[in-house]
């Protein structure tokens, strides 16, 4: 028998699926262990990401996207933290970029998926309410879903200096008006066969996409946006790992988990 569906939450589909890239060595963090397998709070921050994406009743299948090297090692590691309730979980190997290693993904998704997220594991703590809002989108018939949010600081675009110039200081050549500006999260939701086209197609184009959904407005898609969650930044360098201990230390406190 199927849970029943709250008014809240999207209801647990065979059709939701999360496919996590976590085959990156975080080599802003310094060395160490490849990022994903660094502890909070005692749990890897893969661990800590799956949990997020199965906390959604929406999500039925997590694929890890694991370094090549290490497929073993993250298996043993999500079978040592098992998922409370029925989401299925596949582990398949990565490549060199954050693309490649999404299409890895992609390739292993089974045929009954009709609505993707792509979400870094780099994004351990993303809050549940902002998976469903994404997975709401989608099934609402947005083809390509963002969380996103304003921006804190002001942006100016440089001319960058390199090579022999490295270090120089660099000319600003304009201030984008902020107001239209917005800083992009995980998970990005998408139509299937939206995602899978914009791989096929924008792979041809070469590796320079930092996020899925600017592969699909390269497609001419419309990508739209959902509100995103301070929560759901992304560690990539080595305060980000004290802000998200202390996210963790106030969650216990609050929730006692
Ligand atoms: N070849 C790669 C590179 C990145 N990622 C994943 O893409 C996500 C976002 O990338 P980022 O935060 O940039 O991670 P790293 O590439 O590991 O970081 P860095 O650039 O500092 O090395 C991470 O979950 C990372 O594991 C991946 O699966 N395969
Ligand atoms: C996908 C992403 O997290 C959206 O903000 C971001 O583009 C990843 O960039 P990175 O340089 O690979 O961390």
């Amino acid at each position: 028998m199927s849970a029943p569906e709250s008014a809240e939450r999207p209801g647990r589909s065979p059709g939701t699926a999360v496919v996590i890239p976590a085959a990156g060595r975080g080599v802003r963090l310094g060395p160490g262990a490849p990022k994903a397998l660094r502890t909070l709070s005692g749990v890897p921050m893969l661990v800590h990401a799956v949990r997020a994406m199965a906390g959604s009743r929406a999500v039925s299948l997590v694929v890890v996207v694991a370094p090549p090297d290490g497929v073993a090692e993250v298996r043993r590691l999500l079978d040592e933290h098992p998922l409370p309730g029925s989401t299925e979980l596949l582990v398949v190997a990565g490549g060199a970029t954050r693309q490649e290693s999404v299409r890895q993904g992609l390739a292993a998704l089974p045929d009954d998926v009709t609505t993707v997220l792509v979400h870094d594991a780099a994004r351990p703590l993303v809050p549940v309410d902002t998976v469903d809002a994404v997975v709401a989108a989608v099934h609402e018939g947005a083809p390509a879903v963002v969380p996103a949010l304003p921006l804190a600081d002001t942006v100016k675009q440089v001319e960058p200096r390199t090579g022999e110039r490295a270090g120089e200081p660099e000319p600003v050549v304009a201030t984008p008006d902020r107001s239209l500006l917005r800083a992009v999260q995980t998970p990005q939701g998408f139509d299937r066969d939206t995602l899978l086209a914009a791989h096929e197609k924008i792979t041809l184009q070469g590796e320079g996409a930092t996020d899925d959904a600017g592969m699909v407005e390269r497609l001419g898609v419309e990508v739209v946006v959902v509100p995103g969650h301070e929560e759901a930044f992304k560690v990539t360098r080595p305060l980000d790992l004290v802000l998200a201990e202390a996210v963790l230390a106030r969650r216990r406190a609050t929730d006692g988990f």
